[in-house]
């Protein structure tokens, strides 16, 4: 038996969350497994009930479970609070840091079924398969953040980017053994032609890589980096970089794919894995049944393999997905012509059935 904390959030988040909480039944059925799941309030819907956006509550069940599974928080009604109330610095960051989730795992892997849905052309992207791997509890969005009133009257607005070799250490290694189960490169994105921390990072990574011979490791800027991403995404492997890089680099990545609602996430390092599609709350499309819920979904598969150690299953669910989009299911983020247009609901419960039958 496993306790699943699932955190819900706000805009779409309910409505993914439910659907990966069909397929988790699924799974249940399947592999006779027991999942418990409790639910608590996160990000700005929690700052509604309780003027928290992280109550204590939620982080004692949060380090109480064995995984945590959320949908996204923020949204335009809580830009405005004091920063610390924010959802998303007042509740992802912290929660990302409480359950020490220092490596966040994206991989940005195109079904062929989808290959068509990406803007690029079918050859870019066909057969695509890459690991972003990016560092998540340091960095310029966790450094001090303040501002100041110059003698001039100008106002000055600093975020401090830091990193120590130890938290460069610990990420590169899980790229390097992430590296080695699959093509065997990791390629260090970072700007050290002008960046005092990106050469740490540089100096970190290239003296680890002395253990592992048997990867091979490259650098590249990151400017050069979303450039190439566009070009010929394939040219990469494990893409290893420091959060705010990380960040952006994977919304890049996820629209190779067809749509940012494709890709999931695993955030890993603690004893309490984070599992999470790596797009927003996304307000234009919330409560209308149109989020795509397969990046929830394909992040319930992560959460079997990394957190479960149940990589047969992990993959039953993937395939199950794979079986749907073959049949011509799509949300409206991926529909092309046609295809059978579904909501959320709908795709999560063809992916569940799928599952049960496989
Ligand atoms: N992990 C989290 O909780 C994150 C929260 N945010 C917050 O989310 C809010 C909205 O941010 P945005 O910049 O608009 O990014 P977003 O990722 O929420 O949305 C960007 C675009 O992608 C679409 N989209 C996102 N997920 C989708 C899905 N599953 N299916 C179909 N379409 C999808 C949206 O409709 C929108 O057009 C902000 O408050 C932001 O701070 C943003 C990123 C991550
Ligand atoms: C608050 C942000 C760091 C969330 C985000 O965009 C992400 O983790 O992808
Ligand atoms: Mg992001």
């Amino acid at each position: 038996m496993y306790t699943i904390t699932l955190l819900p959030g706000d805009g779409i988040g309910p409505e993914i969350v439910a659907g990966a909480v069909q397929v988790l039944k699924a799974v249940q059925e399947r592999a006779g497994v027991q999942f418990v799941t409790r639910e608590a309030l996160f990000g700005g819907c929690a700052y509604d009930a309780t003027g928290d956006p992280f109550p204590e509550e939620t982080q004692k069940l949060c380090l109480e479970g064995d995984a945590v599974l959320l949908g996204a928080v923020g949204g335009p009604q809580w830009d405005n609070l004091a920063v610390e109330k924010r959802p998303e610095i007042g509740a992802l960051l912290p929660l990302r840091k409480l359950l020490g989730a220092f490596a966040n795992l994206r991989p940005s892997t195109v079904f062929s079924a989808l290959a068509d849905a990406s803007t690029l052309k079918r050859e870019v992207v066909d057969g695509l398969d890459i690991m972003v791997v990016r560092e998540l509890t340091g960095g310029i969005y966790f450094g001090a953040k303040y501002r100041e009133t110059l003698p001039d009257g100008n106002v000055k607005a600093v975020d401090v980017m830091e990193y120590s070799t130890g938290e460069i250490e610990r990420v590169a290694r899980v790229a390097f053994d992430l590296a080695r189960k699959r093509n065997g490169k990791v390629t260090l994105v970072d700007k050290a032609n002008v960046l005092e921390s990106s050469r740490l990072w540089r100096e970190v990574v290239t003296s680890l890589a002395g253990e592992y011979p048997d990867v091979e490791l490259n650098h590249i800027l990151v400017d050069n980096c979303a450039m190439q991403l566009v070009r010929n995404p394939k040219q990469f492997d494990v893409m290893l970089t420091e959060n705010m890089f990380g960040d952006i680099l994977s919304d890049l990545a996820s629209q190779l794919t067809g749509s940012i609602g494709m890709l999931p996430s695993a955030s890993l390092g603690g004893k309490i894995g984070l599992y999470e599609p790596i797009h927003g709350s996304a307000p234009d499309i919330a409560g209308q049944n149109q989020a795509n819920p397969i990046a929830t979904i394909l992040s319930v598969a992560m959460m079997l393999r990394y957190s479960f150690d149940m990589p047969e299953t992990a993959g039953l669910v993937e395939q199950a997905v794979a079986g749907v989009l073959n049949e011509g299911y799509r949300t409206a983020d991926i529909m092309q012509p046609g295809m059978k247009q579904v909501g959320t609901r709908e795709m999560a419960e063809l992916i569940g059935v799928r599952l049960k039958l496989s």
